[in-house]
């Protein structure tokens, strides 16, 4: 017999759940019925065909656009309506398909700008973001996170493209959020540059224990990092499971029409 005592503690509820997920643009549905949950600490991979609604779905997550229909919830809040910054706020944080630095800043400076930002210092954000010890001492951790601490002082324009995508890591980490989107960090690094990035975001999720939902075309590059593998298709969520039971599902690999997963 269980008393109240000696029950079980409850099992923590999901950081992410997505119920009947929509997104309707001029009748055509963009983005349609997806539902799926994700754990603290998980690594969830997003794979699709071209169009298949990725980016769209993480608007909807990050707030940039108004779902038509269904909810998020993050840490169990329903954060369906929330501007992006409350978002942020709450721990939710992401990366975008293309570069977002300021190339006239340093690479430090533009790290300790957001931690500045995220600590609320909106007021002479700038002038308090170069004096704010807290943001010193942030930028200058997530910067050596991320194997840049070396490029500090230099103008982030002048970074290789891998750089700066690690710089874009760094400026999310400054802010410490728990559950991280990454809309395809990987995409355009020449094929040098991919272990190393790929090894930062590993650490990131799992010696930093973060949430990671990842946007990601090459199942080679997912197959060290995801937990699962949720993939979209005409907006829809055909298949959600691990890398191998989903790189072995027929329907999965019917939408792919022969190309390799
Ligand atoms: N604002 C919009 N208005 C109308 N259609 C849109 C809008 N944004 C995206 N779409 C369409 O929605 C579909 C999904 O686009 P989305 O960018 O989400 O796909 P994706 O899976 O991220 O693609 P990719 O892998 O090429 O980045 C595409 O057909 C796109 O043209």
């Amino acid at each position: 017999m269980t008393t109240a005592g000696s029950a079980a503690p409850a099992a923590p509820g999901p950081v992410l759940s997505v119920r009947d997920l929509g997104w309707s643009v001029g009748g055509a549905d963009i983005v349609a019925g997806v539902g799926f949950d994700v754990a603290e600490g998980e690594f969830v991979a997003v794979i699709g065909p071209n169009g298949a609604g990725k980016t769209s779905l993480f608007n909807l997550l990050s707030g940039l656009t108004r779902p038509t229909a269904g909810t998020v919830e993050l840490d169990g809040a329903d954060i369906t309506r929330a501007a992006p910054h409350r978002r942020a706020r709450r721990g939710l944080g992401r990366t975008f398909q293309t570069s977002s630095v300021f190339a006239g800043l340093t690479v430090a400076e533009n790290v300790r700008l957001a931690a500045a930002a995220h600590r609320g210092s909106c007021l002479r954000l700038w002038r308090r973001a170069d004096a704010d010890a807290a943001s010193r001492e942030a930028a200058a951790s997530a910067l050596e996170r991320v194997g840049l601490a070396h490029r500090a002082d230099v103008a982030a324009g002048s970074l290789s493209h891998g750089d700066k995508r690690k710089l874009e890591l760094a400026i999310l980490l400054a802010t410490d959020p728990r559950l991280i989107l990454l809309d395809e960090p990987m995409a355009g690094l020449g094929a040098g540059d991919v272990p190393a990035l790929t090894d930062v975001v590993r650490a990131v999720h799992r010696e930093e224990g973060r949430t990671v939902l990842m946007v990601e075309h090459h199942m080679d590059v997912l197959l060290g990092l995801a937990d699962r593998v949720a993939v979209m298709h005409h907006g829809r969520l055909l298949a959600l499971g691990t890398p191998g039971e989903v790189m072995a599902d027929s329907v999965v690999q019917e939408a792919y029409l022969g190309e390799p997963l």
